[in-house]
Formats: structure tokens, C-alpha cells, sequence
């Protein structure tokens, strides 16, 4: 064996899954979930051909900003351990290499999408990504803690997309959909920023526990989750589901507004596992699987 090879592998190009983690799959694998969550409990027929269409439409649209988010963050991304070992900041792909991709990926997803499914759904994938990748990427992640409040919206379009899909228009329930990933984006991204603000604060990214403080940041996951306690029943409230949907809705959030109570009212010691913040985080992702899951399970009683 050539040692001296072994010992000086070559770290470019990158392999195929250096791609695919640009795409950032496991967070990516939710929003495709709510996006077709949205196209299946959309009134209405939408061929399978054309429905998995759809969705690899939104998986690549997301897949795509994800990777052009980490196409401009790569210097901050080589500050934190959390992500220095990213393909970019590891060293293992070229920024351009990873820019071309990602811009193949968008451009393809929304091409697709409005020629095989619908124009309106091409329009709202195409603000979707520009939202991720320039509106909340560019500007508001590194300038304002309201970043995730405001920038959060890019990640609520999936279910709209996929309702889009199917119906062609955009009515309550679908903004609804929207409006529960609004506002569950905060809690779900502050619980996990808690744990990880001092790698935030190294990198220079205005986060809300850096900038307010831990005990302002407990508040508002607090008052957040008051708020998607009320969002998530909507759609209920208005008719638009039937009981399995309200009672999960009702179970979850409550759940959900309990685990937020107890980070809310605790403070960090030094030292501290912060397991509290880190079950929060862990049960943000399982609430919304979970909630889609049970607007889907409506639906098809009610079929
Ligand atoms: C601006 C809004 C958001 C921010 C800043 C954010 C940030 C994060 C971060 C930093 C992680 C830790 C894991 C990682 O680094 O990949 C994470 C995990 C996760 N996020 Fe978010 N997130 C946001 C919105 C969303 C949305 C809208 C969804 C889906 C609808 C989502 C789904 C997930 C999932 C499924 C995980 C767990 C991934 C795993 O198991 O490793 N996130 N999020
Ligand atoms: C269809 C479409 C375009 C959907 C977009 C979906 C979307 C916005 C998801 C947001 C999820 C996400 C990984 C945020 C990470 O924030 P970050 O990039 O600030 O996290 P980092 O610190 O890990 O880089």
C-alpha cells in the first residue's frame, strides 16, 4: 500500500454524500413530510405521477436553498463545531461546486414544478427559496434576533406548496397550515439555540439568547407556544378538520406548552445538561411529524 497517498488523500472532489449532506436531508426530510401532508389533505385528485412530481419538486427546492444557504455561510459555518465539519468548511468541496449545484436544484424544482404541476405552485416554491436562502440567509441571520421570527416563514411554505398543488388556489385552510410552522419555527429553533448560543455568539450571528438573554428568550418560546396552541386548533375551530385532527392538535400543543412552561420558568446553571431545552427541541420535531400525520389520518376518515 502507498502510505504516502493514504496519508495524503486528496480531500477534493467530494463524493456523492458530501451532495446530499449539502442538502441538509434529515432537517429537510420535515418540511418535504408537511408538504405532502398538505397535498394529501388538499380537497381534490392530483394524479401519483404527478403528486410524487411535487414533491421531489419541494425536496429539491428545499434541498437546493439549504445548499446555497451553506454556499454563503461557509466561513461563518468553519467557526462553529456544530457545523465546521460541513462539507465546505471541511474542506471538502469547492464553493463553486456547491453554489452550481445548489442553483441547479432551484432552478430545476421550479421549472418542473410550473410546467408538469401548476404556475401558482411553481411562484410560491420559487418565493420559498428566495426566502431561505437570500431574505433570511442574507439579510436577516446575521443583522436581527427577530431572524428566526421573520426569516422562520421560508421553512412554512411546504404545506401551502403542496395544497397549491392540488387545488390550483390559495384559501384559509392552506394559510392556516402556513401559520402553525410560523409559529412553531421560534420555540423549536430558540430551545435548540440555548444549548448552542455560545457557538452562535462565537460566529457573530445575532441569536435571541445571545442578543436578549437566556431569561427573555425562555419567555418567548413560552409565549410562542401559547400562540401555536391556538394556531394549531384553528383549523378545527374553523371546520376545516374533523376530531382526530383537534383532539391530536389539542394533546400535542398542550404537551408542547408544558415542556415550554418548564424551560420558561428555570434558569441555566454553569454546568447545566439543559435537558429541559434539548427534550423541548426533540419533541418540536416529533409535534409537527405528529400534527401533520393526524391532518392526513382526518382526512382520510372523512374520505
Ligand atoms: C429559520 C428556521 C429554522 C432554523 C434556524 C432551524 C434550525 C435548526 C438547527 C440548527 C437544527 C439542528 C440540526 C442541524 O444543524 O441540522 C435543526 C434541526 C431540525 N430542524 Fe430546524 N430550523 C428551522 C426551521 C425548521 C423547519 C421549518 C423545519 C421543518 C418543517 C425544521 C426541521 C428540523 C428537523 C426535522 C430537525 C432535526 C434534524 C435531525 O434530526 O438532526 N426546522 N433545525
Ligand atoms: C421549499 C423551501 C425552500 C423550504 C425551505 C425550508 C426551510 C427554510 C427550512 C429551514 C430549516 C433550516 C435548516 C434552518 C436552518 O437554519 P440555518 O440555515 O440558519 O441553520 P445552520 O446554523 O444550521 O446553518
Amino acid at each position: 500500500m502507498n502510505t504516502t497517498t493514504a496519508t495524503f488523500a486528496p480531500t477534493l472532489p467530494a463524493d456523492w454524500r458530501d451532495f446530499l449532506a449539502l442538502t441538509k436531508p434529515r432537517v429537510m426530510s420535515l418540511v418535504v413530510f408537511t408538504g405532502l401532508c398538505g397535498l394529501l389533505a388538499a380537497p381534490g385528485y392530483l394524479h401519483p405521477v404527478l403528486a410524487f412530481t411535487a414533491i421531489l419538486c419541494i425536496a429539491m427546492g428545499a434541498g437546493g436553498a439549504a445548499v446555497l444557504n451553506q454556499w454563503w455561510e461557509a466561513d461563518i459555518d468553519a467557526l462553529m463545531k456544530r457545523t465546521a465539519n460541513r462539507p465546505l468548511p471541511g474542506g471538502r468541496m469547492r464553493r463553486e461546486d456547491a453554489r452550481d449545484f445548489g442553483l441547479f436544484l432551484c432552478f430545476t424544482s421550479v421549472i418542473v414544478m410550473g410546467l408538469a404541476i401548476h404556475p401558482l405552485a411553481a411562484g410560491v416554491l420559487a418565493l420559498s427559496i428566495v426566502y431561505y436562502s437570500v431574505i433570511y440567509t442574507m439579510w436577516l441571520k446575521p443583522r436581527t434576533p427577530q431572524n428566526i421570527v421573520i426569516g422562520g416563514g421560508a421553512g412554512a411554505f411546504p404545506p401551502l406548496i403542496g395544497w397549491i398543488a392540488v387545488t390550483g388556489e390559495i384559501t384559509l385552510m392552506p394559510v392556516l397550515l402556513f401559520a402553525i410552522i410560523f409559529t412553531w419555527t421560534p420555540p423549536h429553533f430558540w430551545a435548540l439555540a440555548l444549548f448552542v448560543k455560545t457557538d452562535y455568539a462565537k460566529a457573530g450571528i445575532p441569536m435571541m439568547p445571545v442578543v436578549a438573554g437566556e431569561r427573555s428568550t425562555r419567555q418567548q418560546i413560552l409565549a410562542y407556544s401559547v400562540i401555536l396552541l391556538a394556531v394549531a386548533l384553528a383549523p378545527w375551530a374553523i371546520g376545516g378538520v374533523g376530531a382526530i385532527y383537534g383532539a391530536a392538535a389539542l394533546a400535542l400543543s398542550a404537551a408542547f406548552l408544558v415542556l415550554s412552561a418548564r424551560v420558561a420558568f428555570r434558569q441555566s446553571q454553569p454546568g447545566d445538561t439543559m435537558k429541559p431545552e434539548k427534550q423541548l427541541f426533540a419533541f418540536s420535531v416529533l409535534y409537527l411529524f405528529a400534527l401533520f400525520a393526524a391532518l392526513v389520518a382526518d382526512r382520510m376518515v372523512l374520505a
